[in-house]
């Protein structure tokens, strides 16, 4: 994978009237990576993702896609991009292979329909008219026009939003495969599992702004991780600690006693593991059901979506 950026997002602002819903992002998106932007209802991801598709020019920044401005010069990027709208409009009338047909004939280099039907695990409903699919169904056939045109960057706002946990998992490996051909991915998702399982970086928006942008762990990795145990004595005994009886954690941020079990959260997980360990060896305790582990994107995420100052913090 080369860093040459297909998308670029440099001080992008967006009003509709007074309000600012998009206010001074700047986003790469890498050639044959995927970028999971994400971020609570109404941080901006759909109103950001329209200007990189070029449905509404930008208010104030420069946005550049496959080397042009994708409102001003739409023709010239057209026809390397495809995109999968939370909402697409065709007509309800026409069958699912209709529907392809018909869009395929406005692309310049399309996929079989059949081929990508199949992709899709809509074959069996390819006579079927688009009003009749269930919620589901009608979402695979959003990604099947997308995918039609083979797009050099494929746009997903919620792709999986509505599918059920196979579906999902279908839509993923699918999302895979494109991405090993080196398709380029942009994808808005409410699912942090779908973007730990998909994303090489993940941007997170809120109130306009991306708040934190790199690697999962990267984006974690500012959030503090969690030591757990249930402390007993030499015998066995469970024994109820206050948290003055434990010792000096250096990476110590939290930390409580409920019903005898022990919550840390820490910022140096590995030294302070330590510290608990030789302590609890020189005691003679024992750390009943211990557990130590990093914290998960979803709890980076809410602590973000919670953190009164986070407009305050410089995105990477
Ligand atoms: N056409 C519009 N006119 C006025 N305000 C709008 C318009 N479209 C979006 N907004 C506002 O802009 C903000 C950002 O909306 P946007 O749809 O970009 O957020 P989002 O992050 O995609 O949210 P969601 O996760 O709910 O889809 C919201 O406060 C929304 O109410």
């Amino acid at each position: 994978m080369t860093y040459e950026p297909i998308v670029s997002v440099r001080g992008a602002r967006r009003r509709y009237g007074l309000f600012e819903a998009v206010r001074g992002v700047d986003l790469d998106v890498r050639r044959g990576e995927l970028l999971a932007l994400l971020g609570t209802n109404g941080a901006g991801k759909t109103s950001l993702v329209e200007l990189v598709e070029g449905l509404a020019p930008a208010d104030a920044g420069e946005i550049r896609v496959l080397g042009h401005d994708p409102y001003r010069e739409r023709a010239r990027i057209v026809g390397g991009l495809g995109v999968m709208l939370q909402e697409a409009g065709f007509s309800s009338d026409l069958t699912t292979v209709e529907t392809m047909r018909l869009w395929a004939g406005t692309l310049a280099r399309p996929r079989p329909v059949e081929e990508v039907l199949d992709d899709l695990a809509l074959t069996s409903r390819a006579d079927v008219r688009v009003g009749s699919l269930s919620g589901g169904e009608r979402r695979r056939l959003d990604l099947a026009l997308a995918i039609l045109g083979r797009p050099e960057l494929l746009v997903l706002d919620e792709p999986t939003t509505g599918l059920d946990p196979e579906s999902r998992r279908a839509v993923w490996r699918l999302v895979r495969g494109l991405l090993e051909d080196g398709v380029t991915v942009l994808l808005t998702t409410h699912y942090l599992e779908e973007a730990e399982e998909l994303a090489d970086r993940v941007a997170i928006m809120r109130a306009g702004r991306v708040v934190r942008e790199g690697t999962v762990a990267e984006a974690v990795s500012a959030e503090p991780a969690r030591i757990e145990f249930l402390p007993h004595d030499g015998p066995g005994a469970a024994l109820t600690l206050a948290t003055t009886d434990l010792p000096v954690l250096p990476g110590l941020v939290a930390a409580d006693v409920e019903r005898g079990r022990v919550r840390l959260r820490t910022t140096s997980l590995q030294e302070d593991l330590e510290v608990l360990l030789a302590w609890a060896r020189e005691r003679g305790l024992r750390l009943e059901e211990l557990e130590a582990r990093s914290a998960s994107l979803e709890q980076a995420f809410l602590s973000l979506a919670q953190s009164a100052d986070v407009d305050e913090e410089v995105a990477a």
